[in-house]
């Protein structure tokens, strides 16, 4: 493989920093990345953020298919040309917004019926907003296998209780099992950033195991309760936009069972799952 260096070079290109390009540099890391990913051949992957194909590639020698996407039209073509030369047939591009990707007419246009493998060394300025997409999207996915900052790894993995566990934490464990797979050091990029980088596996549960009335009206809840951290769960519930009273906040978090005066962070999922139903019954009274 070309290093990214020299490649980029080729084709007088440079890492843009506005779409997170930071690209694997070093073959055995990205081998060893694939192969604890577990891909099965039998898995259709759906690969976020394809780059310079530092994961497209090994992922294909594993996988049934490969679909990748990126923003960035001038790698797209730059990866076009570089996977006709390796004559690998089961990888197809996509110049593509994750952000802007719809599952669902995905899987109609390319008549998918099975769920999808999602993979990714995920751009840091939207990786929360791709777990949330991916939440979203989750009938569409079997797992995710996720290159994350440190940071954001250890605060989606994290425990109630603890500084970390945050809106997107919360919804995770509502519907997932999350492991990590590898530590990958920043030098192993180039560029090289600033801290070091984690690869989990998200597992989406078929079932969640205190599953919501309504699951769309919990993630509101989740929103509103996490919105003003420093707040107790009263006053962050009742200055939220679910446009709540600190009477009915205070009504439902005691029928919850929830001391009014704890904070979002120290709220386990089943806690959080009952607080919806009782807002959503005193919201409907
Ligand atoms: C961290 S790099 C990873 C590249 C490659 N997978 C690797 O591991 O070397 C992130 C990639 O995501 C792409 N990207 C950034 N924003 C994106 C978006 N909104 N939708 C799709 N791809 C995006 C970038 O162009 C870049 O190629």
């Amino acid at each position: 493989m070309t290093s990214p260096r020299t490649l980029l070079k080729i084709w007088n290109l440079h890492p843009k920093k506005q779409f997170g390009q930071n690209f694997l540099s070093e073959p055995s890391t990205s081998k060893m990345i694939i192969s604890r990913s577990n891909i099965s051949p039998d898995d259709i992957i759906l690969e976020i953020g394809a780059g310079l194909g530092a994961l497209t590639i090994p992922a294909a020698g594993v996988a049934k298919q490969v679909y990748a996407l990126d923003k960035d039209h001038q790698l797209i073509a730059l990866l076009k040309t570089e996977l006709l030369a390796q004559n690998l047939l089961n990888i197809e591009l996509m110049e593509q917004d994750i952000l802007k990707f719809d599952f669902q007419a995905f899987v109609n246009k390319k008549n998918i019926n099975q769920k999808l493998v999602v993979m990714g060394n995920l751009p840091y300025n939207i990786s929360s907003q791709v777990l949330v997409q991916l939440i979203q999207s989750r009938k569409h996915v079997t797992r995710a296998v996720l290159m994350f900052q440190k940071e954001l790894a250890l605060r989606i993995m994290a425990n109630p209780g603890v500084k970390d566990y945050g809106r997107i934490t919360a919804m995770l464990k509502y519907c997932s099992d999350i492991k990590p797979l590898a530590t990958i050091k920043a030098p192993m990029f180039f560029p090289k950033p600033k801290v070091d980088s984690e690869v989990v596996e998200i597992c989406f549960k078929e079932t969640p195991e205190y599953p919501a009335d309504d699951e769309a009206f919990l993630f509101k809840v989740i929103k509103a309760a996490f919105g003003k951290r420093r707040k107790t769960l009263k006053n962050a519930l009742s200055g939220s936009e679910l446009a709540i009273s600190a009477d009915t906040s205070i009504k439902a978090l005691e029928q919850a069972e929830i001391d009014p005066v704890r904070r979002a962070e120290t709220l386990t999922i089943r806690e959080f799952v009952n607080l919806s139903h009782t807002l959503s019954a005193n919201i409907l009274k």
